[in-house]
Parts: structure tokens; sequence; C-alpha cells
């Protein structure tokens, strides 16, 4: 009995090696430089990953710096190949000219029958194929600079409630999490500009809402990581059962609230100018083969989707699509934009004559504009040092890398490498925004790698914090939007300074699933006047 036992154990073990390390060939085949693979985790830049020792936007830097001359460098996640892209120009590629072989990213198969899960499916950053395409052209005209001029209003009124929330850290003189500060910031800022609801975290940061926010995204890096290796690696899992990804009581929470948002619109037939209500109008023009008109720039001129066959939405789906966009507000937009903001207001406390520049700056729009700090979109966009400040943080501190899926096979020019359907491509761009063929100095915080002579010298797609084509951030407006009028409120009241907390260098923390540094943002804040 013993005997068989074991002799059945060694099988199943031998059967999973052999499973898993059936791949671990492929780019020596193909004569493709590439990190050698171990059983169970792959190359060693994934191991590091999961295992806590470097942090996840941090994967691509070995491979960037240690392969001189190759153009792509093969890696393995678990027992998968997939391709690293250095070149800048095949990169480009990929984003933008052939985009139609990258078009999805990492297969991310939530199905299932709670709702919460179908909502998550449906999120545009995991959206597919022609669905993607579908709700991508919906949702684009959302963020527009037209658009964004009405929600201004909605975000200057947040900013009075942060001004005020500020002023016990000025009289105490303690220090504060610049983080935990900011969340507040942009909860508020999402919830009023997304679907009209007053969160009202600034004002009582203890309040449900924020609990439930907390909730909603508990839960280590590390047991996030290990469901999606589990979905990865064996998506059939699925079927026999459901793996959320939240906290189910808090997403529920947020369901509601979108919920009673939509029926009070339907049912008072006011328009609102926040996200929700322009998607419904979205979604209306959409029905009716209105176009919207697009910005102009490059960013979206690259972005630009060619629908080829037109995909109807049913009316089932029209509701799921409403609050899975709601949702990747709260996935992709909010603890993106205060772990910008907090970054920011540490290069400012770390940088005092770059703080003293934008601090003239917003003086110099406050009293053009009569003394009021209800600043227009078109007074914030035209503040050109602040917009490099910026820039130059989220070039230092970058909050992911790109990934792209291979949904045909794709020849890479000038080789005979084939990168198959299926391989995931990911292109470092953290590591690309510290070359120094692209930024003087890479390391130093200077704003001035955003000067017009600067930016005239080097790729335009070497500045990656948003990604790029197709399937770059669609709210990057939005996102920057809220990061200044944040930056303004903060310094036209107060100087930010270092304290005994604040930490010497930035190192994103490896345990940190949203890329917070080691140690956080700890600041103290001075009244100006
Ligand atoms: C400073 C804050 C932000 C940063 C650094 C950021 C960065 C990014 C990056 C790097 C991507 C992937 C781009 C690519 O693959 O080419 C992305 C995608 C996305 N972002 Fe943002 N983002 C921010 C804020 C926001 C906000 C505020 C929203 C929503 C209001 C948002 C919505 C999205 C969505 C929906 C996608 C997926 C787009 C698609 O797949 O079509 N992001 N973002």
């Amino acid at each position: 009995m013993w005997v068989e036992l074991t002799l059945t154990f060694i099988g199943l073990c031998l059967s999973l090696y052999l499973y898993m390390t059936r791949k671990f060939n492929f780019f020596k085949d193909r004569g493709i430089p590439y990190i050698k693979p171990s059983f169970p985790f792959g190359s060693t830049n994934m191991l590091n990953t999961f295992t806590g020792k470097s942090s996840p936007v941090e994967i691509g830097d070995y491979i960037y710096w240690n392969f001189p001359g190759a153009k792509i460098v093969g890696q393995f996640q678990f027992s998968e190949p997939q391709v690293m892209v250095k070149d800048l120009e095949l990169a480009k590629n990929i984003m933008i000219k052939d985009f139609d072989y990258f078009m999805d990213r990492r297969p991310v198969d939530i199905p299932g029958k709670d709702k919460l899960n179908k909502v998550m499916g449906r999120m545009l950053t995991s959206l597919k194929g022609e669905q993607w395409k579908a709700v991508r052209n919906i949702v684009s005209p959302v963020f527009t600079s037209g658009k964004l001029k009405s929600m201004t209003v909605l975000v200057n009124k947040v900013g009075d409630d942060f001004v005020d929330h500020m002023a016990k850290f000025s009289k105490s003189g303690e220090a504060f999490n610049a983080k935990d500060t900011f969340t507040n910031f942009t909860l508020d800022a999402i919830a009023n500009c997304g679907f009209g609801f007053e969160a009202e975290t600034l004002k009582n940061p203890d309040n449900h809402f924020r609990a439930m926010i907390n909730q909603l995204l508990s839960g280590t890096a590390l047991i996030q990581l290990a469901k999606f290796a589990l979905i990865t690696i064996c998506p059939w899992v699925t079927k026999i059962k459901e793996i959320t990804f939240l906290d189910k009581e808090a997403g529920d929470f947020l369901l509601d609230i979108f919920a009673q948002s939509i029926k009070e619109r339907r049912k008072s037939k006011v328009k609102r100018n926040d996200i929700l209500g322009l998607l419904v109008a979205a979604l209306d023009a959409d029905r009716q083969g209105i176009k919207e008109e697009l910005e102009n720039d490059q960013f979206d001129q690259d972005a630009q989707v060619h629908v080829s066959k037109k995909t109807p939405i049913s009316d089932d789906e029209i509701e799921l699509l409403l609050f899975s966009n709601a949702l990747v507000l709260f996935f992709a937009g909010f603890d993106t934009s205060s772990t910008i903001m907090s970054i920011t207001s540490y290069f400012l406390a770390t940088n005092e004559n770059v703080q003293e520049r934008v601090y003239q700056e917003v003086s110099k729009a406050i009293s053009e504009n009569g003394g009021s700090e209800s600043l227009d979109y078109n007074t914030i966009q035209g503040m050109p040092y602040l917009d490099k400040v910026i820039h130059e943080t989220l070039r230092l501190y970058p909050l992911s890398l790109i990934e792209r899926l291979c949904v045909k096979d794709y020849k890479v020019p000038d080789t005979d490498f084939v990168i198959p359907k299926g391989m995931l491509v990911q292109i470092p761009s953290p590591a690309i925004m510290k070359d120094p063929q692209y930024f003087d100095n890479p390391k130093e915080f200077n704003p001035e790698n955003f000067s017009p002579e600067a930016k005239a010298k080097r790729s335009p797609y070497s500045f990656l914090a948003f990604g790029q084509g197709p399937r770059n951030c669609v709210g990057m407006r939005f996102a920057l939007l809220q990061v200044k009028l944040s930056m303004i409120r903060l310094v036209a009241h107060y100087r930010v300074e270092r304290c005994a907390k604040t930490v010497s260098e930035l190192i994103p923390d490896p345990k940190s699933g949203s890329i917070q540094p080691k140690g956080g943002v700890w600041l103290t804040i001075l009244p100006r006047h």
C-alpha cells in the first residue's frame, strides 16, 4: 500500500515537473537570448517578484540593463515563455503600427455568475478584441479636454475641502502620510466626478465609504499574485470554483451606489456632466451612430481605434458596462493618481527650488484669476512648469510596465523570430525612462527633462508612464487634471517640507501591490500666509 502511494506521488510530481518545464527550450531552440528558467517559478526576475524580493514594476530592469545589443529577450513566468522588448522602435511598432497583432492584455478570464465577477470581467483594462474596441470607442470621448472643462468645477470643490483638511497638519506641525491624505482627495474627486456621489472623505476620513474602499482593495500583493498565477497556469480552476479578486461586501456596496446613481438619473432625466452621465450620453451617441470629437495631439492620434465590424451592444450588456466602467475608475484611477500626488509632493519637499518655482507659477495664475484659487481647465493647462514637474515625477516613479498579448503570429522585423499567438509581450517602460540615451542624468529629479528643447531631442515614445497607442491610459487627462489641481492647492497655501520620517530615496516596496515606496511618504507643511 505505502509503496503504491509513494510511487503514485512520485509519478504525480514527475508529471507536474515535465508539464511545467515542457517549454523551457523555447528560446534556446530559436537562438533568442533569455533568462534561464527553473522549476516552478520560471526566470529569476519572476521568482524575485513572487517571493517579494523586488517590485513588479522592476521586472524588466535586469533584462534591460544586462543584454546589450539584444532587441528582445526571453523570460519565463512559471512554465510560460514571454518576451521582453528592449528596442524602442520595436516597442513602438507593437504599441501602435502593428497594434492589430497586440490588441489584448494578459488574459484575465473571470467567468462566473457572481455580479461582481461579471462586472470585473468587463472592465476596459481586461476586455479583449472587438468587445474592447467597441467599449474603448465609447469611453475615450468621455475624457477629452472639452468634457474635462466641466469636471474641473467638481475637482475644484474637492480642492477646497483638501485645503481645510490640511489645516490641522499645518497648525500642529504633525507629519502626515501623503498617500493616505491624497487617497482622500482622489476618492472624493472620483466619487464626485465619476458618479455624482458626495463621498466627503476629506471632511471625515473615517467614514463608511473610505472603510469600504480600504476593504475592497485589502489583501496583500502576494495573495493577489497567487490568484493570478493560479488562473494563468490552470484557467480551468475557475470552472470548479469562482475566484474572486475583490472583497465581496465592499464590492457589493460600490455596485449598490452605482445602481442608485443610475436609477436616480433615469428617474429625474437630469443630465450631469460627471463620468457616468457622460458615459450614458456616449452610449446613446454610439447607438445613434453619432461620432464624438477626439483630441488632436499625437498621444490621441496614435490611440485611434479602427472598428472593423460594429458589435451591437444589447440592453443587458449596457447596465453591466456602466457598472464596469464606474468600477474601473477605482481600479485604474484613484490609487494611481493618489500615489503620483504623494510622490510629486515628496519631490517638491526634497527640491526646494522646484517648489519655489511651482509656487511662483501658481501665485501668478491665482492673481490673474482675480485672487480665486478655483482655476479653470485652460489656466491649469497653461502652467508649463507644473506640467514638467509632474511628468518628471512620472518618469522617475512610474507605476507599471506595459504589457500586450500577441493575438496572431508576428514575425519580428529583421529577424527570423516569430512571436507566437498567445505569448505575452512586456515593454520595460520604467527602465526605458531611466536610459541615459533618452534622459540626461536619468536618476536625478530634473523637470527640465520636459522642456521643449529636451523633448525635441528624443523619441516621444520614450516617455511611457501612460503607455502608448490605442491601448494607452484612457484617463490620462483626468489623472493629470487631478494631480495638478491638488498640487496647486497644496503649494498655494502651504510650504511642504521633509521631516524626520521622510525617506532619503524612493524605492518601490516589493510587498506593495500598488507600488508604494518603502517607508511611505511622510511630510510636514507650514502655512505660507
Ligand atoms: C497618474 C495616474 C495614472 C497613471 C500613471 C496611469 C497609467 C496607466 C498605464 C501605464 C496604463 C496602461 C497603458 C498601456 O498599456 O499602454 C493605463 C491604462 C488605463 N488607465 Fe490609467 N493611469 C492613471 C490614471 C488613470 C485614471 C484617473 C483613469 C480613469 C479615470 C485611468 C484609466 C485607465 C484605463 C481604463 C486603462 C486601460 C485602457 C485600455 O485598456 O483601453 N487611469 N493607465
